[in-house]
């Protein structure tokens, strides 16, 4: 069985394959994330996924690596992570009340020969209305300073979120299902790892 690589600094990335019982190496990657503006957000998450496995392969020789990207998109507006405190702040007061979606870019690169698969996932999200002093009080726990559209549908923000439609594993940043399928057309069986 190859030697998996997830190419991602996100600890919910790497807690979601030990859930699935996947053995894999974590492989830094720094990568430029500029993008044209005027990209659909589906296009977007896929291309940053791309260079994440794109840049994770030019260090390695031999094996399957795994890379993502998610943003959460309201009204057509990609938004990523906060800048700060107050920027995550103002992101919530936006997302409260209201409904979004999120995206999740992922590629699945083999090595050697760059066999690539790329594909998204989108799950829809719907929040309460919740006040101001209420989400400070969320910005000040920390949790939503790394996390894309300022929330951490894993953690203290599940008080937030009245109901999702679609992947729940995709908002916390990996879809599991779908990278299955991907692995499995690369001939990769996920519970083969299971012993
Ligand atoms: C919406 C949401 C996002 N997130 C996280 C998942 C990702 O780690 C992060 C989105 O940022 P990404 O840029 O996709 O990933 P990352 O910078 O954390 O890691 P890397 O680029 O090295 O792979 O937001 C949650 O943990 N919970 C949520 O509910």
């Amino acid at each position: 069985m190859p030697t998996i690589y997830l190419a991602s600094s996100s600890p919910r990335r790497r807690d979601l394959l030990n859930q699935i019982n996947l053995p894999h190496i974590v492989i830094a990657t720094d990568v430029d994330e500029s993008l044209p503006g005027e990209m659909p957000p589906a296009e977007q998450v896929m291309e940053l996924s791309r260079r994440k496995a794109r840049a994770a392969a030019r260090q390695l020789a031999v094996g399957v690596i795994i890379a993502a990207d998610t943003v959460v998109v309201l009204n057509n507006e990609v938004l990523g992570k906060p800048e700060n405190e107050a920027d995550a702040l103002a992101i919530l007061e936006r997302l409260q009340g209201a409904t979004h979606e999120v995206y999740t870019g992922l590629t699945v690169l083999e090595l050697p020969g760059e066999r690539v698969l790329t594909d998204f996932e989108r799950t829809t999200v719907k929040m309460r209305e919740a006040d101001r002093a209420e989400l400070m009080r969320y910005v000040q726990s920390g949790e939503p300073l790394d996390k894309a559209g300022a929330y951490g549908i894993q953690g203290l923000a599940s008080v937030f979120v009245e109901g999702i439609r679609g992947c729940y594993f995709n908002v916390v940043g990996l879809p599991i299902t779908r990278l299955v399928l991907m692995l499995k057309k690369m001939d990769i069986d996920v519970s083969a790892y299971w012993r």
